[in-house]
């Protein structure tokens, strides 16, 4: 197993009796975070689902909260915010915010993998203004202005 960097979880109360998020397999980059409550998502409903849990990231961390493919494919439901950011420095609860994209109702219950949590680096910037930027071949091209798509 490669070398985890250790992040601190604390139990809420609803959380208690609820398996910590944890990875599928050896390889996995998400741990799949569990649901605290049970909620019935009407479609084109969003809840942000309780998780029964609050975390001290270490400083230079971040979480992503990213939806679980399955869930997407089989039924729309998706995260409408990925991927999440919890900041190292919130101590509140960790919330999965969902989106029910599909064409019926469709119910969480309490202990279901309602999406996964990717820990990575972050680099804080520092702005450093100038009053004229370097040239490039790119320019202010953008938005498929490189071609490659088919033509409509
Ligand atoms: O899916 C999410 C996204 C965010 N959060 C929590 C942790 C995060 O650190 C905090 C703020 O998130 P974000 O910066 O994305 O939201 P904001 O709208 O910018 O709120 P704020 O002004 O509190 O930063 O909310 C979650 O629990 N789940
Ligand atoms: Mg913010």
């Amino acid at each position: 197993m490669a070398d985890r960097i250790g992040v601190q979880v604390k139990r809420l109360p609803h959380g208690e009796g609820l398996a910590l998020p944890a990875y599928a397999t050896g390889g996995a980059a998400g741990m799949d975070v569990l649901a605290a409550e049970d909620v019935t998502l009407a479609p084109g409903q969003r809840h942000a689902v309780a998780t029964g849990l609050a975390l001290a990231i270490p400083q230079g961390y971040e979480i992503q909260v990213r939806p679980r493919s399955g869930l997407a494919l089989k039924h729309g439901i998706t995260v409408p915010n990925t991927p999440g950011t919890i900041d190292s420095d919130y101590r509140g609860e960790l919330k999965v915010i969902l989106i029910n994209h599909g064409a019926g109702d469709f119910t969480i219950a309490r202990g279901d993998r309602v999406a996964q949590l990717v820990l990575a680096p972050v680099t804080q910037a520092a702005w450093d203004e100038v009053d004229e930027l370097d040239e490039t071949t790119r320019g202010a091209g953008g938005f498929g202005s490189t071609g490659g798509h088919a033509k409509l």
